[in-house]
């Protein structure tokens, strides 16, 4: 692994629970990896940990196979090759884009310099802006150049804490696209810190989703979103209810009943742990609800939001259970309407009942 954290554990004196538990990740060269979380969860803690900025109580974190931060090591922030970009860019106001950019490369030749000031500009698309000065830039622009400053250097690893937060939703949603591509063409590996889980799938190869300081799952961005590995993650990611449901044999593959009906695990749905277990319940999307006016199930609208295309309904079914499903915002259902739904689940994740 090119980044290897291997269970950390960072406490902060004077507090009893640890900011950062147990939490083990890798990533390879040139990955991007995210971690998203609910706010005190102890993202900031861990990124600011593989920087140096705090020291690790127990495990061990290894760039490119040394190890850079444990009990007994802890290598100096200037000599990690790490760069770093916060939220609030930091840029120096009194330094024009150039100046601002150079800055972490001060001892390179004046021409090579140069040469990499206008390399990495062009790399984030402020070519032509390197006299203005950061006052004179809109936001995204002041963040890509906060990003290009931390690229010049040729940073080993580059770490991300919530870079898009003091922009606005449209914005943030185009920069994160415009990062995974720069990120990308430079071929640099990455290590981005969001609250935003929409950001983390535009931007990552690999999600890892904390809470409380554990890291509930570290996966693919596709695997996190249907096979969440704990309730946390299913409750944190997308739009989602548990309903009961009850393990059944059958000779075509494992299935759950529940109050919608059968519902039948696509092959390699890991459901057999569930046998003899009893009660359990499953987790159902919005998306995995399908309005269909001919369907024998019926459910009272309770809720609906819009959001554009579609609402996002709450739906009550005659056992009492609510599920949750995107209805064609054409459809002018009321709430206490019933309406035709069926499900339509292509990824069955169960889980233990909760205590
Ligand atoms: N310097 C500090 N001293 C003591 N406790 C701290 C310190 N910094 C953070 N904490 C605590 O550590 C926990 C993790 O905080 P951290 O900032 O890492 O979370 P986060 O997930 O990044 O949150 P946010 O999204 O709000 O920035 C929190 O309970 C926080 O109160």
């Amino acid at each position: 692994m090119f980044l290897a954290v291997e269970q950390l554990k960072v406490s902060y004196r004077g507090q009893a629970v640890p900011a950062v538990d147990d939490v083990s990740l890798g990533l390879n060269a040139g990955e991007i990896g995210v971690l998203v979380g609910p706010s005190g969860c102890g993202k900031t803690t861990l990124l600011r940990t593989v920087a140096g900025l705090e020291e690790a109580s127990a495990g061990r974190i290894a760039l490119q196979g040394e190890t850079i931060s444990s009990r007994q090591k802890h290598k100096p922030v200037a000599q990690r090759r790490i760069g770093m970009v916060f939220q609030d860019y930091a840029l120096f106001p009194h330094l024009d884009v150039s100046g601002n950019v150079a800055f972490g490369i001060h001892d390179m030749p004046v021409a090579e310099r140069n040469a990499r000031v206008a390399e990495v500009l062009a790399r984030v698309g402020l070519d032509g802006l390197q006299a203005r000065y950061p006052h004179e830039l809109s936001g995204g622009q002041q963040q890509r150049v906060a990003l290009a400053r931390a690229l010049a250097p040729r940073p080993r690893l580059l770490l991300l804490d919530e870079p898009f937060s003091n922009l606005d939703a449209e914005l943030r949603e185009r920069l994160a696209h415009e990062m995974r591509t720069i990120f990308k063409a430079a071929g640099v590996t990455v290590l981005f810190v969001t609250h935003d889980q929409m950001e983390a799938f535009a931007i990552g190869d690999v999600v890892g989703v904390m809470n409380r300081g554990r890291l509930h799952q570290w996966a693919d961005v596709h695997t996190v979103y249907h096979r969440p590995a704990t309730r946390f993650v299913a409750r944190f990611i997308g739009d989602g209810v548990f309903i009961p449901a009850r393990f059944e044999p059958r000779d075509e593959g494992a299935a759950m009943r529940t109050p919608l009906g059968l519902l039948r695990a696509a092959s390699g749905s890991p459901l057999a742990e569930f046998q003899g277990a009893g009660q359990c319940q499953v987790l159902l999307r919005a998306h995995d609800i399908v309005y269909d006016e001919t369907s024998p199930v019926r459910a009272r609208l309770v809720r609906k939001s819009f959001q554009g295309a579609w609402f996002l309904c709450t739906l009550q079914l005659s056992s009492g259970d609510l599920v949750l499903a995107y209805l064609p915002s054409y459809l002018e259902h009321a709430v206490g309407d019933w309406v035709g739904i069926r499900p339509q689940v292509r990824h069955l994740a169960a889980f233990a009942q909760e205590s």
